[in-house]
């Protein structure tokens, strides 16, 4: 097994302008090898984002006939690097969409793929109400892969507010997360280096988070900030918010070094979930009156 592998997480800020995403990505992919990267990770919907949704619906198409998806594994192949698509808008076999992420290995072969499970139904200030689920149809199922010998779990985005899911890739062997991310400006400033630095540090786990920033339309402002977590907390590449490419070396050791010292991730027990009170305010939680 590979001990250290050099991680370039890409930061972009996607428009409803594909070949210009595309152009893009491809310029920062190739400054990512030139600097050394052997994987290169790449943000959730980094090849397009409108806010018209027959927009997206148009763009999405089965991977076979996906022309980003194509461009992306033909670079994998010619730089022969792994590549970590964080997500495509694409459609599954029986044609519904799925915000999809993507592991294509070094001959430029899809490895596996993961279907974002939560959706990003929410209303936070100053936005327009953000309903994910109008227009996708949520994974169901959890994905390990197999990186340079280390376990990889996938995930995308608003996945990282759900800490279980985490728990059990970490449980089923992941030493590394994947959290590719379109996070917004308002929540990301409020939660995105916590949740990330909580999923790595409870789970004993290397957190590679690829995100988008900038202006993509209209209202729609992404955070940056994409970030490499080490298992015990340390941040080791910040992007801040210029699009670029950020750079982080990941030493497996790290992994064991962290739960050797604090062992949480085998200390879990088995409780009783606690009894439903009539007192409490369902909302707030607050004890009644
Ligand atoms: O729209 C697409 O096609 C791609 N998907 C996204 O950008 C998704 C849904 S809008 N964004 C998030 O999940 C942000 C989560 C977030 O910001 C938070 O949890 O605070």
């Amino acid at each position: 097994m590979v001990h250290i592998i050099n991680v370039a997480c890409i930061q972009n800020c996607a428009t409803d302008d594909l070949q210009g995403n595309l152009a893009c990505l491809d310029d920062l992919i190739h400054e990512a090898v030139h600097r050394g990267a052997d994987t290169v990770a790449l943000p959730e919907a980094c090849e397009f984002l409108s806010d018209d949704n027959d927009a997206m619906k148009a763009h999405a198409k089965p991977l076979d006939d996906h022309s980003a998806f194509r461009m992306l594994q033909s670079r994998a192949e010619r730089h022969r690097v792994w590549m970590l698509i964080g997500s495509l808008t694409a459609r599954d076999e029986n044609g519904l969409m799925v915000n999809r992420s993507l592991l294509v290995n070094p001959k430029g072969d899809l490895v596996s793929h993961y279907d974002k499970i939560h959706m990003f139904d929410a209303k936070v200030p100053g936005q327009k109400m953000s309903r994910e689920s109008d227009l996708y149809r949520p994974g169901t199922r959890a994905k390990l892969v197999s990186l340079f010998g280390a376990v990889m779990g996938m995930s995308i985005c608003y996945d990282v507010r759900f800490p279980h899911l985490y728990r059990s890739l970490a449980k089923a062997g992941a030493t590394i997360l994947s959290v590719p991310a379109a996070f917004m400006q308002a929540t990301g400033e409020a939660h995105w280096h916590s949740l990330l630095r909580a999923r790595a540090i409870e789970n004993g786990c290397f957190v590679i988070a690829p995100a988008q920033t900038g202006h993509h339309y209209g209202t729609r402002h992404s955070y940056g900030h994409s970030l490499i977590v080490d298992p015990w907390g340390r941040v080791i590449a910040d992007a801040g918010t210029e699009v670029g490419v950020s750079m982080g070396a990941i030493d497996l050791d790290e992994v064991t070094r962290a739960r050797s010292s604090i062992m949480s991730l085998n200390h879990d027990r088995r409780f009783e979930p606690p009894a439903p009170t009539a007192m409490q305010d369902p909302v707030n939680g607050r004890c009644g009156a």
